[in-house]
């Protein structure tokens, strides 16, 4: 059966193809793209352990992307994880003093984000193929550090198409910051704004929705999509790893098939916790998503009280790419807590944009409470379960995995839950070199070169080759703007 999309707000639900869902990234009312019937897996969980990553990516992929065909579909996967990825696992399995980390940081620039966007421009040259589009794509981005690379690295070089990526200047980590700048590639832009992320990503969401500015794009032969977890394209292959790591763990006898795991995900723009609520409904026994926040805790209150509030302080942290508060993806969670009332999601996110809260009714929260635990870690607490992990195992983890690891022990500590619990490890240490030195007891660190060797040297990890290249790496790119310049920059660049 063929799976249609829909968009969240669309009380109509009109709905569209995959493919074309992909070439989009948003829907015109502002929603977002979702499943109109949610697809079932033609998938017996006993085979996990002997499928390949490209295997098991085939048999999740399928149902969601109908109008591919199979040797579409199978050649996006293929060219998509090989050996652009440091593991043959594309996504291994590592055990640690008595804790489970599925490593998702062994592509191309080190952060889960790789996982999705080594495949994201496969699926979206096909997409255009498939309806005869020979309209120029023009990826905008909104990153907080980890996203933009990723999808630089995608994209670069990538026919008809063109990326912009939009990011904090103040507010990504040097590392993060010099992937970015040094990015070659003749269709790349990558622009600092002196704002946060939140900035860059309302931004980008109202140029996608200035229909006065896509009719203009579309007359100069441009179609807007994105490489953010909106676009339901980036969301989709995210869902593959949870499988994936079930069926490491039942290979490695930590479970027998059908036993409940959890999986705590570091959460910010909730793409990658979304993905793992997926995983659920497709069949994958997970007992709670721990939705693991930073300072900027959102999220934490939301899931307890049933109130988002975005009015409050947004802070720079030690993990900074999840210096988010407006998670766009739980948008989509709210589509399926209230059984696709995409009236009241719609009423939802229109209180957000314009009073900057709302408040679920009991019975949405109680669906929430039902799939989710939530909490937050401190900077200090993030720093401290890094060198905690590091003495118990000698096993480096990034701020962003510290947070989730950080939660998993406090939910272990304080629930009678004896399911395992899987800690979603999103970046490699080597992106955020000063928080990870500072927490390991070196004082003075910066974030810069100088700071990767010493962490060489302490944690005694491979350094990456997209580290070890930002050495001799020229800086490409230096363009600062306001916020309020993002659409101008846009149509400067592209009319
Ligand atoms: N943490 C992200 C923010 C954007 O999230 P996305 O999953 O929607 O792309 C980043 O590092 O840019």
């Amino acid at each position: 059966m063929a799976t249609l999309y829909r968009s969240t707000r669309d009380a109509s639900a009109h709905s569209i193809s995959s493919s074309q869902a992909v070439l989009q990234g948003i829907s015109p009312d502002g929603g977002l793209f979702v499943p109109v019937d949610f697809p079932k897996l033609d998938l017996d969980l006993s085979q996990l352990p002997s499928l390949s990553y490209q295997g098991l990516a085939y048999k999740i992929l399928q149902p969601f992307f109908s109008d591919f065909t199979e040797d579409e579909l199978r050649s996006c996967i293929n060219s998509a994880y090989g050996s652009n990825f440091t593991s043959e696992e594309i996504t291994p399995v590592s055990y640690h003093a008595g804790n489970i980390y599925l490593e998702l940081f062994h592509g191309p620039t080190i952060a889960f984000k790789d996982v999705a966007l080594q495949l994201l421009p496969y699926l979206l040259i096909t997409s255009a193929k498939k309806n005869n589009s020979n309209l120029k794509n023009v990826i905008l981005t909104a990153t907080s550090g980890d996203t933009g690379k990723a999808a630089m690295a995608g994209f670069a070089d990538v026919e008809n198409t063109q990326i912009i990526v939009f990011y904090p200047k103040y507010g990504v980590s040097p590392i993060q910051e010099k992937q970015m700048l040094t990015q070659t590639g003749k269709n790349v832009y990558v622009v600092g704004i002196t704002g946060n992320f939140d900035n860059a990503q309302t931004n980008v969401k109202q140029i996608f929705n200035n229909s006065t500015l896509t009719d203009e794009l579309l007359k100069s032969g441009y179609q807007f999509s994105s490489a953010n977890s909106i676009n339901i394209g980036r969301l989709l292959p995210q869902i593959v790893y949870y499988f994936y790591a079930y069926g490491r763990l039942l290979a490695d006898n930590k479970i027998k098939l059908g036993d409940n795991v959890n999986f705590s995900v570091p959460t910010g723009n909730f793409g990658d916790i979304l993905a793992g609520f997926f995983a659920k409904k497709l069949g994958l026994p997970i007992n709670k998503l721990l939705c693991a926040s930073n300072e900027n805790n959102v999220l934490t209150e939301f899931f307890k009280t049933g109130t988002y509030n975005k009015k409050r302080d947004f802070k720079v942290t030690n993990s900074p790419s999840m210096d988010i508060l407006v998670s766009s993806n739980l948008e989509r969670l709210l589509f399926y807590a209230t059984n696709g009332n995409a009236a009241l999601v719609a009423e939802w996110m229109n209180q957000l944009e314009k009073e900057g809260e709302y408040t679920v009714d009991p019975d949405t929260l109680k669906f929430l409470q039902t799939h989710f635990y939530a909490s937050s870690a401190s900077q200090t607490d993030t720093k401290n379960e890094i060198k905690q992990v590091f003495t118990e195992s000698n096993y480096a983890i990034d701020p962003h995995t510290a947070v989730a690891s950080f939660v998993t022990r406090e939910y272990k500590e304080s629930t009678a839950d004896s399911c395992p619990t899987v800690t979603v490890s999103t970046a490699s240490p080597y992106k955020f070199p000063q928080t990870v030195l500072a927490a390991l007891g070196v004082d003075n660190a910066t974030g810069d070169l100088d700071d990767v060797q010493k962490l060489v040297d302490l944690i005694k990890l491979p350094l990456p080759k997209t580290v070890a290249n930002l050495f001799e790496a020229k800086q490409l790119h230096d363009t600062v703007i306001e916020p309020d310049e993002m659409e101008n920059y846009v149509k400067e660049l592209l009319i």
